[in-house]
C-alpha cells in the first residue's frame, strides 16, 4: 500500500492544499528548528568558554514559541483538512449512489456502511496525523543534513548513512502489516455485513433463538483478535524504530565526542551538530509510529476510490417522447466473477404499444433485461436501441421519465397510499382513485402506509406498485417494465392487472411466470442465458 495514494491527491483539491500547507508549515519548522538549536549551542558554548553570550534568553524563548506556535498550527491545519477530506469523499460517495447516471450493479450496503462509519474516521489518523508528519518527515530531515553537512561533514555522512535504514526497515514492516491490516479491515466489513443482517432478519432471528448471538460475538472476537495483532506489531515497530535512531545518535555523538576530546572540532560547532543529529531522526521515528494509524486511512482510500471508479451514463441525446421501437441485438450483460452472462439475447424488437412477456427459467436474466432497460446496467456486448438512438447515447434521467417499473419487491415509503401511488407526482384524488382501481385496490387514500410494508400484503404491495405505475403513464411514461406483478394474486386480480396493463396503451415488457398473463401477452420472449433468445 503506497503512503499517499495518487488517485487521491488528484482527486481532491483538499488534499492538495493541506499537502501546500504541510510543506510551507514543515519548511518554517525545519529553519526554526535549525536556529533554536543554533542559540541553545552557542549559550552553552559561550558559558564554557565564558565569553559573552550572543544569542538572547529572549530571542531562545521566541524561537521556541514560534515552533511550539508552528506546531500547533501544522494540527489545526491537519484536523480541519482531515475534516474536510472526509465530508468531501463522504457527500461524493453518497451522490455517486444515488446518481442517476451511476452504471453497474449497486455495492453491498454493509460495505458502505463501513465505509462511511470507521471507514471515514480513519482519516483522522490518516488525514490528520500521518500526511503532515510525512511532510516533515521529508523536509526537515533533507534541511537538518544540509546544515550539518555545512558545519561536520562527518555527521552528516553517519546521518545520511544511517537515515535509510529506517526507511528500509518501515518498509519491510510495511510489508508485513499490508496483509494484517487488509485482514482487520475485512474483519469490519464481516462485522458491519453480520450486523445489517441481523438487524434485516430480525424477526427470523426471534424464531431461531440466541444463535445469531453467538454468531455475532464470533465475529467480533475474530475483529478483537486482528485489532490486538496490528496493535502488537505497532509497539514492536516502534520500539525497534526508536532503537535504530538511537543508535544512530550516539554514532554520531562518539565521533564528535572524540574530535572535541581531541581538538579537532569547536565546543559550539560538535554542540550545534549534537542537538541538531536528533531532529533528523525524529520526524521520521515519528511516521514509522503514525504508520499503523495511516494504513486504515490508508486502505479506506483505496475502497472509496474503487467504489467510485464505474462507468456512467454521459449521453445527452433527448429519448423519444411518444412510443418508439425497442431493439435488443447481440446483447450480453455479464457480472464481474460470473462465468456465465446474466443476459443473452441475440435479437428481440418491440414494437410501440406491443404487450410481451418475458419468460424463462429462474435465473435466466429476466430482471437483468429490465435493469438494462432501465439504464441500471450497460450491456457488455451488443446494443439497446431505442427508436434507434442506442441507450447509452440517451439522457439517462430523461429516458427514466418515459419508464414507469415495477419491480420484484416494490419499494414503499411510509405515509399514506396517496403518497405511495404519487411519489411525488402532481395529481388529484381522482386519478389516484383511477389508478388504484385499474390495479384492483379498493384502499382508501389516507390509510396509512408502512415503508416496511408490515400493515399490507405481498399482493397489495405489488398492486400499490401497478398502481403507481399507471399514474406514471398518465404522466407521459410510454413504457412500462413490470417484474412479476401478478406472482401471488387470484386469478381475477390477475385478470385485472394484464386489462390495466393494455389498457393504459403503453408499450409493456413483463416478466411472466404465471400462464394467464403469459396467455394475454402479444407475444412471448423465451430469455435464458447462453441460449438463443426468440
Ligand atoms: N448484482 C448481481 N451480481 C452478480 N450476479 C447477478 C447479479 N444480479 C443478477 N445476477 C445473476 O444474473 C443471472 C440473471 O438474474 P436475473 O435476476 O435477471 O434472473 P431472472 O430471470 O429475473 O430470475 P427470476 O425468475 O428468479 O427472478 C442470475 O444467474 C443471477 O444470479
Amino acid at each position: 500500500m503506497e503512503p499517499l495514494d495518487p488517485r487521491l491527491v488528484r482527486r481532491s483539491a483538499s488534499v492538495r492544499r493541506h499537502l501546500a500547507w504541510s510543506v510551507v508549515l514543515g519548511s518554517m519548522t525545519a529553519v526554526l528548528i535549525v536556529v533554536t538549536s543554533w542559540f541553545v549551542a552557542d549559550v552553552v558554548a559561550s558559558r564554557f568558554a565564558g565569553e559573552p553570550v550572543v544569542a538572547l534568553p529572549l530571542g531562545i524563548a521566541v524561537a521556541f514559541a514560534l515552533r511550539a506556535t508552528i506546531a500547533w498550527a501544522h494540527g489545526v491545519v491537519a484536523e480541519r483538512a482531515s475534516v474536510r477530506v472526509k465530508r468531501e469523499l463522504r457527500d461524493e460517495l453518497v451522490d455517486d449512489l444515488l446518481d442517476p447516471r451511476r452504471l453497474g450493479p449497486r455495492p453491498e450496503s454493509s460495505r458502505v456502511m463501513t465505509l462511511l462509519g470507521p471507514g471515514m474516521d480513519a482519516f483522522d489518523g490518516y488525514v490528520g496525523r500521518f500526511l503532515p508528519q510525512l511532510a516533515l518527515a521529508v523536509i526537515v530531515p533533507g534541511t537538518v543534513i544540509a546544515v550539518i553537512a555545512t558545519v561536520d561533514l562527518l555527521s552528516a555522512a553517519i546521518i545520511v548513512l544511517t537515515l535509510p535504514l529506517i526507511g528500509i526497515f518501515m518498509a519491510l514492516v510495511g510489508l508485513m502489516t499490508r496483509d494484517k491490516v487488509q485482514r482487520r479491515w475485512a474483519a469490519m466489513e464481516r462485522l458491519g455485513r453480520h450486523f445489517a443482517d441481523v438487524l434485516d432478519g430480525l424477526v427470523v432471528l426471534k424464531v431461531f433463538g440466541r444463535r445469531q448471538e453467538e454468531g455475532l460475538r464470533a465475529v467480533g472476537e475474530k475483529h478483537r483478535k486482528e485489532s490486538m495483532r496490528a496493535l502488537r506489531l505497532a509497539f514492536l515497530s516502534s520500539l525497534v524504530l526508536e532503537l535504530f535512531s538511537t543508535i544512530s545518535v550516539a554514532l554520531v555523538a562518539v565521533s564528535i565526542g572524540l574530535r572535541v576530546v581531541e581538538g579537532h572540532l569547536g565546543l559550539a560547532p560538535a554542540m550545534f551538530v549534537l542537538l541538531l543529529a536528533p531532529e533528523a531522526y525524529l520526524p521520521v521515528r515519528r511516521v514509522g509510529t503514525l504508520f499503523h494509524d495511516s494504513t486504515e486511512g490508508a486502505q479506506a482510500t483505496v475502497d472509496v476510490l474503487e467504489l467510485l471508479d464505474h462507468e456512467r451514463h454521459t449521453g445527452s441525446i433527448s429519448p423519444p417522447v411518444h412510443p418508439a421501437e425497442l431493439a435488443f441485438d447481440d446483447v450480453e450483460v455479464r457480472f464481474p466473477g460470473r462465468g456465465t452472462p446474466a443476459l443473452q439475447v441475440d435479437r428481440l424488437r418491440v414494437s410501440p404499444g406491443e404487450f410481451v412477456a418475458l419468460a424463462g427459467p429462474s435465473g435466466g436474466g429476466k430482471s437483468t433485461a429490465l435493469h438494462v432497460l432501465l439504464g441500471f446496467l450497460a450491456p457488455d456486448r451488443g446494443s439497446v436501441r431505442v427508436g434507434g438512438s442506442d441507450l447509452r447515447d440517451l439522457d439517462v434521467t430523461a429516458w427514466r421519465e418515459h419508464v414507469a417499473w415495477v419491480p420484484q419487491v416494490p419499494g414503499l415509503v411510509a405515509g399514506t397510499v396517496r403518497d405511495n401511488v404519487t411519489m411525488g407526482l402532481r395529481a388529484d384524488d381522482d386519478e389516484v382513485r383511477e389508478a388504484l382501481d385499474a390495479a384492483g385496490l379498493p384502499f382508501e387514500l389516507d390509510r396509512p402506509v408502512d415503508e416496511n410494508a408490515a400493515d399490507v400484503s405481498a399482493g397489495e404491495r405489488r398492486r400499490l406498485a401497478v398502481a403507481r405505475a399507471l399514474l406514471r403513464v398518465r404522466r407521459g411514461a410510454w413504457l412500462l417494465l413490470l417484474d412479476e406483478p401478478t406472482a401471488g394474486l387470484d386469478a381475477a386480480h390477475e385478470y385485472e392487472i394484464v386489462r390495466a396493463i393494455r389498457a393504459s396503451g403503453a408499450t409493456a415488457v413483463v416478466v411472466a411466470h404465471r400462464p394467464e398473463t403469459i396467455a394475454a401477452a402479444d407475444r412471448v420472449v423465451a430469455v435464458a442465458a447462453a441460449e438463443e433468445a426468440a
